[in-house]
């Protein structure tokens, strides 16, 4: 297996207040393609602490532009909140857009499920995977901030499975289950479906 120090360096930290409360960031890079990632950290902890963490792929419509066609923006925010009503916690934020096949790409996988696909069919339509994603950083990021148990925010088994192989105790996963509205429903009810993810039908019916 790879090292990932190897493919990927940490650059630097900074503090970083937010509306939700004051956060440090930091950046790493990989190294082959440039490509730049960030970890959010609050609080402060010793490494045989449990702390909680969300892994979370890039979104620009749901993250910045307030859609609601996905959950990620709410999502991220109540992430955030859990960290800061915790008073410690992290969050890695992977410049993954459209589970790894960017966002042009992912804008015309949207006029496919405009028009009738889902969000597997329409990546498949055109010639991804349903999932590119590569979560190999998340070591490197979590070795730098000194975690090695964490409490995983997710409802996505993948993310579990991937920290667990990269020798991470994920003592416990808190599902996040926020942002279900009539505009995502059917695009959540396919990542359950279709995508192993973890949603319970009394959160699907709300
Ligand atoms: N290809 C594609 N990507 C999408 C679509 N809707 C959202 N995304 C992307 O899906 C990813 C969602 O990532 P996360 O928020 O980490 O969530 P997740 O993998 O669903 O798992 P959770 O941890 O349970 O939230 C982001 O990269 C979004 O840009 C879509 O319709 N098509």
């Amino acid at each position: 297996m790879t090292n990932p120090s190897e493919k990927y360096q940490y650059v630097s930290s900074a503090k970083l207040p937010t509306k939700l409360g004051k956060f440090a960031i930091h950046g790493f890079v990989e190294t082959e393609s440039d490509q730049e990632h960030v970890a959010l950290s609050y609080g402060e902890w010793q490494s045989d602490e449990v702390v909680p963490i969300r892994i979370h792929s890039e979104c620009l419509t749901g993250d910045a532009l307030f859609s609601t066609r996905c959950d990620c923006g709410a999502q991220l925010e109540r992430a955030l909140q859990n960290i800061v009503e915790q008073g410690k916690g992290v969050l890695l934020y992977l410049r993954q857009e459209g589970r790894g096949i960017g966002l042009l790409n992912k804008i015309q996988a949207y006029k496919l499920q405009d028009e009738g696909m889902d969000t597997v069919e329409a990546n498949e339509h055109l010639g991804f995977d349903a999932d590119l994603r590569d979560y190999t950083i998340c070591k490197l990021m979590l070795d730098k901030l000194n975690v090695k148990h964490v409490n995983l925010m997710t409802n996505n088994p993948k993310k579990h499975k991937a920290l667990i192989e990269m020798g991470i105790n994920v003592v416990e996963r808190t599902p996040i289950d926020h942002g279900i509205t009539d505009d995502n429903r059917h695009y959540i009810r396919t990542k359950t479906e279709k995508l192993g993810h973890q949603f319970s039908e009394q959160q699907l019916k709300k």
